[in-house]
Formats: C-alpha cells, structure tokens, sequence
C-alpha cells in the first residue's frame, strides 16, 4: 500500500494537459489558458479622471473662481486645451483634457452660473488615473495555466479579447457499480435496492473542477456486462471513474471489468482512511480511477485524486492544486491511528469543528461536512487552538 503523497506524484506523473481549442469570452468560464494572453489596449486608453469633479490646469487657492469651458464624460471627451483660470467638468473614467494636471472632486467646490468656486484645493495628479497604468497594449495580463474565474473574465474582457485558446475540457465518464444501485427516486418500491446517491456528488464535483461529464452509467455485478458498458465509455471519454467494487468482496469487478481493456494498474490501494480501496490505472488509453463505494470514501476520495487529476489534464499551473490551508481547531481533534486520515469537519466561530460520526458509509452527515482535516499517521490527540491542515471538502 502506497502513501497519498505518493499516489499524488504517481497521479501527476499520469495526467498529461489535453489539446487546446479557441473559445469565445461568453464560454470560457472555468476553462484554463492555453497560452499567454496578451492586452490589445492600454487600460486606461488615456490619463482619465478617478472621480467626478473638475479638471484644472495648475495650482489654485482655495477661494479661487474660475470659470466652466465644457465638458468631459467616459465616451464623450472635450478636446480643447484647458488653461490656468479654467475649469472642465469632468465625469469619472472621461479624458482628461490636454492641460489638465488634476481633478478638484466637486464635493470640494460650489458651482454656480458656469464658474466654479474652490473650496479646498488640490495637489498635481490628484484623482488621476495615468495612460497604461493598470497594463498597457502588448503586456501579458494573464499567464498561460492561469484559470478563468469571474475575475480573470474581467481581466480578459478588460484586455479587449473576445476568444481564448484554452485547454480542452476532461471528457469524464461515471459507471456506478452494484446490483443494488437504482436512480433515485426509484429505491422506495425496490426493499433491495438503494439511490445511486454517489453519481451526482462526483458529476457536480467534477463539472465545478472544469470537466465536462459526458456519460453517467450504472451496472449490475456482472464482469462481462460491465466490461461491455466500460468498453463503450472509453471510447468516448478522457477519464473513466468507476464507483464501488473496489474492494475484495466477491462481486468487487471493477478492475476486473477493465482486464480486456488492457487495464494498467498505476497504483492500487492508498495509505489512507477514508478511501484505502481507491485505485488508478490506464485502460483502452484513457486514465481510469476506481472510487470506493462506501458515500463518504467516494466523495473523500474523489475531492482528493479526481479533482486534481482534472486541474492537471487542463494544465493549470498551480503550486498546490489541493488547496490546502493552515486553520486552526475549535475542537479537539482525537488521535489518529495508523493510516493517515481526512477528517470530515465543519467551520464554526473561530475554527474547525472534526464531526462527531466519521463513519464512511455515512450519506447525511456529508451534507454539512465543508472541511478536510489532514491528520498524519499517529498523530496525538490535539486541543481546540492547535493549527491543521485542512481543505474544502
Ligand atoms: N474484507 C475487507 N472488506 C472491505 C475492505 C477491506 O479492506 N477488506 N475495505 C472496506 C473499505 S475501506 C471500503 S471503502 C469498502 C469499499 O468497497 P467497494 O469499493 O468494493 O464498494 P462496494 O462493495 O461496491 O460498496 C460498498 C458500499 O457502498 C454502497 N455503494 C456503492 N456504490 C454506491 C453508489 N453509487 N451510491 C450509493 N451507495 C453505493 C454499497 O451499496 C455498499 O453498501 O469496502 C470495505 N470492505
Ligand atoms: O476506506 Mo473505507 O473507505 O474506510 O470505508
């Protein structure tokens, strides 16, 4: 059984970035640059006003009356030369006028009758924003790797860029495995049947790491049933995930499914607690990974091996794709046996909160558990205070 520090390198060592393709802005949400994106303007186009107010030519005292020479809105410059006595009206984000070397703000004027009085005056530069001075034509705004998030769509959009050559999505195909499993909504009628209550959770953590769910199957324990089923997803998809039959129990085929495949084991158990029986491999040359069937296991283990295996194949370049963070206790946290474990834990006041019930065929609790606690092998017992590592679940 090997490390999940291990099975992580081993896993990245498997997960090549897929191709690329040109998308327009409208669509690229969530998608991962494939190359550098470079901005086609300055931002600002030129120097701009950063308030509402008036735009002056040199120095002038409180007390000073000058006189209003027109106007300058975003979209609608003046394009006079302002002089020393005159003031423009100038809107925030318009031009400012050649000449003009700062913004008074009017809540520091009285304005009456077209002239302007100053009533605290203002320093050179005041309330400008200079040409270029977020990026200029030519500067790279977003490096290639960097994923587009409802901010980096600012960015993107704000560099005058319409379409984008990101990678291509994952491809990822779900099989649910088990004579039990119905859809949901079907069990209630059935005495020996339960939901598929783990094909949703993994679909929807898939889609929000950027795969595109292609094909959402079940099958009963029939090996050669399943090798038919596994046979037609892997052709059409990157990944394949396979819930449950993971383990040793005499109806576990889930690898066994795959042997006429050509299925390659990369590796095959994982030092860890939930999630031991996860496993991952190649088959029909497409990455395969096996989740455990126990609820719990599968979503624990999912949030740990699928969601960075699809950060990779996008080619996100992220120093840690996990996301871990250093959060402190609010509660103690007992001691951790010999398999390294993920706590599943709650956020509450001032810090984590390990769930009292961390059983991993538990469906319920799994609804309020929105942290990760790492906790080492052996670790101690630790107090309400102490500092884990920890990620959102
Ligand atoms: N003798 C041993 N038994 C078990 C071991 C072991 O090392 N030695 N490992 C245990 C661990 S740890 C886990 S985790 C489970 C994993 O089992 P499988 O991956 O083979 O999962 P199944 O047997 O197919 O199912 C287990 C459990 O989960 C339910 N299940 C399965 N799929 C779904 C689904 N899509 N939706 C909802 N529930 C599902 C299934 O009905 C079972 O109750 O093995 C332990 N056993
Ligand atoms: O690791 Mo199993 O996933 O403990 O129930």
């Amino acid at each position: 059984m090997i490390s999940f520090d291990k099975a992580q390198c081993l896993m990245a060592q498997l997960a090549d970035p897929l191709g690329s393709e040109r998308v327009c802005l409208h669509l690229a949400q969530g998608r991962v640059l494939a190359d550098d994106l470079t901005a086609r303007i300055d931002a600002p186009r030129a120097d701009v006003s950063a308030m509402d107010g008036y735009a002056l030519a040199g120095p002038h005292d409180a007390g000073a009356q000058l006189s209003i020479v027109g106007n300058s809105a975003a979209g609608a410059p003046w394009d006079g030369t302002l002089k020393c006595g005159q003031a423009l009206r100038i809107l925030t984000g318009a031009f400012l006028p050649a000449g003009g070397d700062r913004v008074l703000i009017q809540e520091n004027a009285e304005a009456s009758g077209g002239r302007v009085r100053i009533v605290e005056s203002c320093d050179v530069g005041a309330h400008i924003r200079k040409q270029g001075s977020d990026f200029a034509a030519g500067d790279v705004v977003l490096a290639r790797g960097a994923r587009l998030g409802a901010r980096a769509l600012v960015t993107t959009a704000s560099a005058d860029v319409d379409a984008v050559t990101v990678t291509k999505r994952p491809r990822l195909a779900l099989l649910a495995t088990g004579d039990e499993l119905v859809s949901p909504g079907v069990a209630a009628s059935h005495p020996h049947n339960i939901p598929d209550s783990i094909s949703p959770g993994v679909g929807a953590l898939a889609r929000g790491a950027g795969a595109a769910v292609v094909a959402l199957r079940r099958g009963g324990d029939d090996p050669k049933a399943l090798s038919e089923i596994a046979g037609e997803l892997l052709k059409a998809c990157d990944v394949l995930v396979v819930i449950g039959g993971a383990s040793v129990g005499d109806r576990d085929f889930a690898r066994e499914m795959l042997d006429p495949h050509g299925l390659a084991l990369t590796f095959s158990k994982v030092a860890i607690k939930p999630g031991k029986p996860v496993w991952l491999g190649t088959a029909g040359g497409r990455i395969v990974l096996g989740l455990p069937g126990n609820p719990t296991s599968a979503m624990v283990t999912a949030r740990l091996f699928l969601t960075p295996l699809i950060v990779a194949l996008m080619g996100q370049l992220h120093p840690d794709p996990l996301g871990w963070m250093t959060l402190p206790l609010a509660a103690p946290l007992p001691a951790t046996a010999a398999r390294e474990t993920f706590a599943r834990a709650r956020w509450e006041g001032a810090g984590l909160v390990p769930l009292i019930r961390q059983d991993s065929g538990l469906q319920a609790a799994l609804a309020g558990a929105d942290w990760l606690i790492r906790c080492p092998p052996g670790q101690s017992a630790l107090a309400a205070g102490a500092t884990v590592q920890a990620l959102r679940f």
